[in-house]
């Protein structure tokens, strides 16, 4: 018998699907032991983490004048500078102090970006995505680690891995 594990878009869950009669289970297949279930095609949707080689970050983004875009759902039009910018950043870091919980308070509040709505969370994404240094910076943080102050064309940006 061969399976492998799909998801399932009308209810966002995995299930597991007999790729020789063509059915689905939501359950494991009985008599499959669990190193035998993480090693069926697709078991990484098991862990409802992002897909391999994906990552998963929030960031609080503070724009200013220089930004490629410098108007927000907060401020129509960005006048502030560069250093005005990371100034202010590095206050929300000494506030934030490392605390997940706290970061994502402040990103809904003072986050430039339309993801404050979502407490800075961007979703996973993979290489090639988002902006370069923006990329290198999450990939080079361990999950649940923060990034220092970061710079891109939208801003000065505080990342926090989440998967
Ligand atoms: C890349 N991205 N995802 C969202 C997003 C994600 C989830 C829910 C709502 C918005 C917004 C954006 C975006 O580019 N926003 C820009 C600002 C910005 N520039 C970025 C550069 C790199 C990473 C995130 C960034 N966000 C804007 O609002 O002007």
């Amino acid at each position: 018998m061969s399976y492998e594990v799909r998801l399932s878009n009308s209810r966002g869950v995995p299930y597991f699907f007999n790729t020789e009669t063509q059915q689905s289970t939501w359950e494991p297949p009985a008599g499959l032991t669990q190193e035998q279930v993480q090693a069926l095609p697709g078991a990484h949707l098991l862990s409802g983490g992002p897909a391999p080689g994906k990552v998963r970050a929030s960031h609080l983004l503070v724009k200013h004048r220089e930004s490629r875009r410098p108007s927000s759902w907060k401020e129509e039009n960005i006048t502030r500078s560069k250093e005005e910018a990371i100034e202010i950043l590095k206050g929300y870091q000494q506030e934030i102090d490392g605390s997940p919980e706290k970061f994502a308070e402040l990103a809904k509040v003072h986050s430039d970006c339309s993801s404050a709505k979502n407490g800075g969370d961007l979703g996973a994404f993979g290489r090639g995505q988002m902006q370069k240094p923006f990329e290198d910076a999450t990939y080079a943080l361990k999950v649940g680690e923060m990034s220092d102050i970061i710079s891109t064309d939208s801003g000065v940006h505080i990342i926090l891995r989440t998967a």
